[in-house]
C-alpha cells in the first residue's frame, strides 16, 4: 500500500481521502519546473505587434492534470492545463484556451471522450500548489498518471469508482466566500456549463440568459478572452466587450489585463461608444425618456432619410442630417404615436452642436453618423446586460461588427419600457438568423434567502436558479423607518454596521433617494471620492448608487433603501430586483413608505428578519 495522509482540502473544505506525499512532492517538483520555463521566457516577452503574435506569458502555477485517451488511439495521452503553454522537455502545459482543454474544463466532452481522470491543483502562496485532488470520470482503471512512477501510485486494491462527480468545481464556494473585489480570472473553478459558453463557436451567435448572479458577466469576459487567444487556431484581433457602465467597466477589466492577449479586446460601455463616435462632451444633461428617442422606427426614418438626403449633397453630414430631420414629414412613426412624437421634435435642440449636450438624443446622432460615416468593425461584438439595450442603439451596434454575437442578460432585469421584451426581438433588431440559445442555471452570487426573497418580484419565479453554492444563508433583515430622517439615519447606521462586519469586503447602497442619503452622509462626516464611494473617519466605506449605476457590480452586503421608490414597469420590478441581487452575503432593506405589493404579500407567508 502506498503511504497517505490525510489533509484539509482547500477546494472541497473536507478531507482530501488519499494525499500522496510522494505524487505531491512530484507535482510541486513539476510546478517548479514550470514556474522556471515561464520565468526564463517572460524576458523576452514583445506586445503583439498585431504582426507578429507573440504568446502571453504570465506566471502562475500549474492548473490541472489530465488523463485521457484519443479515439483510436491505443496509449493514454496525459498533458497539465495551466495559463500559458510550455513544454517542460517533453511534458506538455497546455494553455486554458488551447482546443484540449475541453478535456479538462467541458462539460459536454465528457466520458465518450476519452477522458479518464482530471486532477485538480489548489493554489498555495506564491504560486506554489497546496493540495491535489483526483477526479475519476471512468471507473478507475489503474495509476492515476504514469509519473511518478506506476510503481508508486498504483493501488494494490481495487479503487471504489466515484459516486458521482461533484455538481460544482470544488473550491467554488470558498471563492465565493472570499470578500466581493473586482472580477478576477477564475480558471480553477471555471464550471463545465460557463466554459462550454466561453469555448463555443466563435462564428456562430450566441445568446445566453441567466437569472442574477449566474455567472454571465464571469462567461462573457473570459469569452472575450478566449475569443483572442493566440492557442486558438484563429484568434480574433478585435474583439469588443460592451456592458453598461464604466463602473462595470472597471469592475471586470482586471479578467481581460490577465487573459487577453494585450491590444485585442476593447472594454467599454455602451454610453461610451455612442459618446466617442459622436464626439459628445463628457458631462452632459439628460431630458426625460421618450420611447421614440430609441425605437426601431426612428432608426427606419433616419435610415429612409439619410438613403435621400445623400442623392441630393453626397457629402451629406451628420449635422446637417439632424437639422433635416427636426423638419421632415417623411416618418416612419406609427400614426398612433406621431402627434406626441411631433411635439417631442419641437423641443429638441435646433442645432447639432447642442444636441451633443443631451444624453437622450446620443442614439440618434449615433445612428446618423454610422450611416454616414462607416466605423472600424470588430470581429466579435459581446454585449454584457443585454436586456437593457434599446432598439436604436442594437441598430447602431449592427454597423460596429463583422462578425458574431454573444449576448447576456437577463429578461428579469429590465429597466424599460424601452428596450425589447425578449431575445428573440433583438435577434430580430440585429437581422440574425441562426444563432444558438442557452442558458445559465447555477447561482454563484447571493445565498438562497436573498434570492428567494428577491424573486417574489418576478412572476413565475419558481425554479429560477437550479442550485445555489452558497446556500441558504440569513434572510434580509428589513427595517421600518417612521420618518424621512429616522430613514436615512438607519441607512448610515446599516452601512457603517456592514462595513466594520466586512473589513475587508465591499457594502452599498442601493437606492433612487442618492441625493438625500448623500447629503445626510455628508453632513454626519461621511466624505465622498471618485466612482461613487464614500468613507469616514473611521475606515468605514461604503458605495452610493442607484440601481442604474449598480447594474453588474456585486458586493458582500447591501443596505437597499425605500423599495418603493424603484422605477417600475407594469407586471416588472427589474431595476429593485437588480438592486437586491447585488447582495453576495447580506441584505437590508429600510424603508418609511409601504413596500411594494409583491414583497408585501410575500412577507406573508414568510418570514425575514424584520426589525420594527
Ligand atoms: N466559476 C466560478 N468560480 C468562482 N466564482 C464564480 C464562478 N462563476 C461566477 N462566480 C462568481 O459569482 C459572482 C456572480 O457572477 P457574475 O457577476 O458573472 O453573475 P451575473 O450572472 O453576471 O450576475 P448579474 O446579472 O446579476 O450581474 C461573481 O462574484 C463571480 O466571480
Amino acid at each position: 500500500m502506498v503511504a497517505t495522509t490525510a489533509a484539509v482540502d482547500v477546494c472541497t473544505g473536507g478531507e482530501v481521502a488519499e494525499q500522496d506525499p510522494s505524487v505531491l512532492e512530484y507535482e510541486r517538483d513539476m510546478n517548479t519546473a514550470y514556474l522556471a520555463n515561464l520565468e526564463r521566457r517572460s524576458g523576452g516577452y514583445e506586445i503583439d505587434d498585431r504582426t507578429r503574435w507573440t504568446p502571453r506569458i504570465t506566471i502562475g502555477s500549474l492548473i490541472g492534470r489530465v488523463r485521457m485517451r484519443y479515439d483510436g488511439d491505443d496509449a493514454d495521452e496525459e498533458f497539465y492545463v495551466a495559463e500559458t503553454s510550455a513544454d517542460l522537455d517533453g511534458v506538455e502545459v497546455i494553455s486554458w484556451a488551447a482546443p484540449a482543454a475541453a478535456a479538462y474544463y467541458g462539460k459536454r466532452y465528457g466520458e465518450e471522450s476519452g477522458l479518464k481522470i482530471r486532477r485538480r491543483f489548489t493554489k498555495g502562496p506564491q504560486h506554489g500548489i497546496e493540495t491535489y485532488a483526483d477526479e475519476w470520470i471512468i471507473a478507475p482503471d489503474g495509476a492515476e498518471f504514469s509519473t511518478p512512477s506506476a510503481g508508486l501510485t498504483a493501488r494494490e486494491e481495487p479503487q471504489a469508482a466515484q459516486a458521482e462527480l461533484p455538481r460544482v468545481v470544488p473550491g467554488t464556494e470558498e471563492q465565493l466566500r472570499k470578500p466581493r473585489t473586482s472580477l478576477k480570472a477564475l480558471l480553477r473553478t471555471l464550471q463545465p456549463e460557463q466554459y462550454d459558453l466561453v469555448a463555443a463557436s466563435p462564428t456562430e451567435s450566441l445568446t445566453i440568459q441567466g437569472y442574477a448572479g449566474t455567472g454571465k458577466t464571469v462567461v462573457a469576459t473570459h469569452r472575450a478572452a478566449w475569443l483572442t487567444h493566440t492557442d486558438r487556431e484563429t484568434p480574433l484581433r478585435r474583439v469588443a466587450l460592451i456592458g453598461p457602465t464604466q463602473t462595470w467597466a472597471r469592475h471586470i477589466s482586471p479578467v481581460v489585463d490577465e487573459l487577453a492577449t494585450p491590444g485585442t479586446v476593447t472594454i467599454t460601455s455602451l454610453p461610451e461608444v455612442m459618446r466617442t463616435i459622436i464626439g459628445a462632451p463628457e458631462r452632459h444633461a439628460s431630458s426625460d425618456d421618450f420611447l421614440d428617442a430609441y425605437s426601431a422606427q426612428l432608426g427606419k426614418t433616419l435610415d429612409r432619410l439619410v438613403t435621400k438626403q445623400r442623392k441630393a449633397d453626397p457629402a451629406l453630414t451628420p449635422a446637417r442630417a439632424y437639422e433635416v430631420f427636426l423638419h421632415t414629414n417623411d416618418l416612419s412613426i406609427p400614426a398612433s404615436r406621431r402627434p406626441e412624437f411631433l411635439l417631442w421634435r419641437e423641443t429638441l435642440p435646433q442645432t447639432y452642436e447642442n444636441a451633443l449636450g443631451d444624453r437622450t438624443l446620443w442614439p440618434l446622432l449615433t445612428y446618423l453618423t454610422v450611416l454616414l460615416s462607416p466605423q472600424a468593425r470588430y470581429d466579435h461584438i459581446i454585449v454584457d446586460e443585454a436586456q437593457d439595450l434599446r432598439p436604436l442603439e442594437w441598430l447602431i451596434l449592427t454597423h460596429l461588427n463583422s462578425g458574431a454575437w454573444t449576448l447576456v442578460g437577463d429578461t428579469h432585469q429590465r429597466r424599460t419600457s424601452h428596450t425589447p421584451r425578449g431575445w428573440k426581438e433583438i435577434r430580430t433588431l440585429l437581422g440574425l438568423s441562426t444563432w444558438d440559445e442557452e442558458s445559465l442555471l447555477g447561482g454563484y452570487r447571493t445565498t438562497k434567502a436573498i434570492i428567494d426573497f428577491a424573486a417574489c418580484l418576478l412572476e413565475g419565479s419558481a425554479g429560477h436558479r437550479a442550485y445555489d453554492v452558497l446556500g441558504e444563508g440569513e434572510p434580509p433583515l428589513i427595517i421600518h423607518a417612521r420618518t424621512v430622517d429616522e430613514l436615512e439615519a438607519i441607512t448610515l447606521e446599516q452601512a457603517d454596521r456592514l462595513s466594520a462586519d466586512h473589513p475587508k469586503g465591499k457594502v452599498a447602497v442601493i437606492t433612487p433617494l442618492v441625493r438625500p442619503v448623500g447629503s445626510y452622509a455628508h453632513r454626519h462626516g461621511w466624505t465622498e471620492g471618485a466612482d461613487h464611494y464614500w468613507s469616514n473617519e473611521d475606515g468605514r466605506r461604503f458605495t452610493l448608487l442607484t440601481s442604474e449605476e449598480a447594474r453588474g457590480l456585486e458586493f458582500d452586503a447591501v443596505v437597499v433603501v425605500e423599495p418603493s421608490a424603484f422605477k417600475a414597469l407594469p407586471g416588472d420590478n427589474g431595476p429593485l430586483y437588480t438592486a437586491l441581487t447585488r447582495a453576495n452575503l447580506e441584505l437590508v432593506i429600510v424603508h418609511e413608505r409601504v413596500l411594494p405589493p409583491k414583497m408585501v404579500r410575500h412577507l406573508r407567508t414568510h418570514r425575514p428578519a424584520v426589525l420594527a
